[in-house]
This record gives C-alpha cells, structure tokens and sequence, in this order.
C-alpha cells in the first residue's frame, strides 16, 4: 500500500478462518488501521490482492457490506440523537438482509443490555462518557449481526469492569455466534485473553503469525521457575519447565516451598520479537529472516473466508 511515494504495506499476507478472533498488533505507524481500513473497503489499496467473505472490499456492495460490522478508532456524530434512536435507526438498515440463520439487525433493547448500556440508552449522544461513547460505537458495529467485526481499538478508555465485560461479549459473539473478529489493540493482556491467533505488523510487514503459546516458544523462549529452598529464594531460566521441575522435586521432595514458573507473557514475545526486528532492520535484514510463518512475500494485505471457504 502506498501513499504518495512512500510504501507503508508491503508484502502482508494472512488469511482467518471463519469464526477465528485473530489480533494485529504492531507498534505506531505500523500500518494496523491501513491494513483493517483496505479490508473494510474504505480505503482503495495501491496494489495486490484481497478477499473478505469472497469478495474484492474495493468492489462490494450493500449486501457484502451488510455482512460486516466496523468500529473505528473514533466516531463523532449523531450527538443530539439517543443511543436507542440511533441503533433503531441503523438497525432498520439490515432489515433487507436478514436470513433465518442470521436474524438482522438485533433486538435493539437486547443490543443496548449486551453493551451494557442499559442506564444511558435514553441520554443524547453527546452526553454519554467516553466508554459509554465507546461502547455505543460496539452496538453500531454489531447492530447488523455480522458475520465479521472489525474493531479498531475497541477498548481505549473502558474503565476495566467494561474492558472485562467487552471482552465476554467479543468471545460470545466468536462462539456462540461464530463471528470472525479482526482487532487491533495496544493492550498485550487484551490480545493474550481474546485471539486465537495474533499477527504482528512492523514497518508494514508481517513479522510474526501465530498463537500465544506458538509465538512465546518460538521467539521468547525459556520460563522462569522460581522456589524457595532452606528459606533462600532462588530462581532459573529453562527451555523445559516440567523436566526442570521433575528434578528439583526428585532431588529435593518437600523441602521445596512457593513455586512457581512463570511462562513469557505475550509482552515479553511481542517485545522480543519488536527489538530482534528493530535490530535486523537496522542491519538491513527483511521480515523473512526471523521466520515469520508468512508463507512467503505477497503484494496484498489478506483474504478473510467466507462461511463457504472456511468448512
Ligand atoms: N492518509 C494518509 N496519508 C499518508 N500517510 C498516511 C495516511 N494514513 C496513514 N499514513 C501513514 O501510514 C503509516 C501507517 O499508518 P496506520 O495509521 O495504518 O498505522 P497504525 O499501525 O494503525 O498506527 P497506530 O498504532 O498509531 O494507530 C504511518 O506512517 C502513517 O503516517
């Protein structure tokens, strides 16, 4: 993807399966909200190739659109209307395109209990919070059922109750309505309780793809096992926890007190894996050579499957 001369995307590619929640992380100006906004089909990319639910976004039409459900970074309208006039209202837009399997929109009355909206669903817009604005723009995002949500930033400036109960909501909709979710965030707690799988962006590339657990082992690499013994505190960094731990209790039984083993966190990945790319960019290394599971350089930012492609 290029703006003017400058190319901010280049050689990203990855695909998410139905129902998957998969989480683009990526430093400042990475290019996350490019790459989210291509696939949302409002931006027109310079080159390559995208799919989402089987269709080229720069081509689709209401009824491809209808499928889709986006919360952007910010949204700053409709403020003299209510919460609940405005769901009615945008709600009544996916009338045409409801299905027996997929009823749209929602009930709005559920819509305002499900984003915990319940106490301000009558207040005028602009006169809501900024986490009650900002869980206002979820119910936008969701008002149609879509078969895919993007959320951009979904959480900036939730108190952590309503963090906590977005993130319920978000696995909900994943499972029991077998939503795909493609979010971006800067909280790495966030992305470790909520993705299946996370993509990582740096300098427009995909540098990393993979699960929590995946990503950890392949570029944090060892656990910290901490214990007690005699009354001293003593700790080691292993590769192999459960081996490690299998000879200390061999050797000292019960004498070994407050153990724990704690496993690289998403933080510790993601920063490993920032620093390495930072360090071989300024060696002039590419992506590629951390072994980012890319599956190779492609000229376009992705393909989302549809409900057909990913049985
Ligand atoms: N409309 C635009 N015109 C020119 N350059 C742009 C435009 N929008 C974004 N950029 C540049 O493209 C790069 C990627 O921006 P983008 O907003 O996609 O990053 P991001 O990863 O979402 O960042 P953040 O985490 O700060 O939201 C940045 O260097 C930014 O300055």
């Amino acid at each position: 993807m290029r703006y003017g001369t400058r190319d901010v995307l280049d050689g990203v590619e990855f695909e998410v399966r139905r129902g998957e929640v998969v989480c683009l992380l990526g430093p400042n100006g990475a290019g996350k909200t490019t790459t989210i906004e291509i696939l949302e089909g409002f931006r027109a990319r310079s080159a390559g190739e995208v799919e989402v639910l089987g269709t080229d976004p720069a081509t689709g039409g209401e009824d491809w659109r209808a499928r889709t459900g986006v919360v952007l970074q910010s949204w700053r309208d409709h403020a003299r209307w209510t919460a609940r006039h405005l769901l009615r209202h945008l709600g009544a837009y996916y009338t045409p395109y409801s299905t027996p399997a997929r009823p749209r929109p929602y009930d709005v009355d559920e819509l305002i209990e499900m984003v915990g909206l319940g106490e301000h669903a009558d207040q005028k817009v602009r006169l809501l919070s900024g986490g009650q604005r900002r869980r206002l723009d979820v119910a936008i995002g969701i008002v149609g059922r879509p078969e895919l949500l993007f959320l951009d930033e979904p959480t900036a400036g939730f108190d952590p109750h309503a963090r906590r109960e977005f993130h319920e909501l978000v696995l909900r909709l994943a499972g029991a309505e077998e939503t795909t979710v493609l979010l971006t965030t800067h909280d790495l707690d966030e992305a470790e309780k909520l993705a299946d799988r996370i993509l990582i962006l740096a300098d427009g590339r995909i540098v990393a793809d993979g699960t929590t657990a995946g990503l950890a082992e392949r570029f944090a690499g060892a656990a910290r096992v901490s214990w007690r013994l005699d009354g001293e505190r003593r700790s080691v960094t292993t590769p192999d926890a459960t081996r490690f731990l299998r000879g200390l209790l061999a050797e000292h039984g019960e004498a070994v007190a407050d153990l724990e083993v704690r496993r690289p966190s998403l933080e510790d990945t993601y920063l490993a894996l920032v620093r390495r790319h930072e360090a071989g960019a300024s060696r002039g290394e590419s992506a590629r050579e951390f072994g980012a599971e890319t599956g190779g350089r492609a000229p376009g930012p992705g393909r989302i499957e549809s409900g057909e492609a990913a049985r």
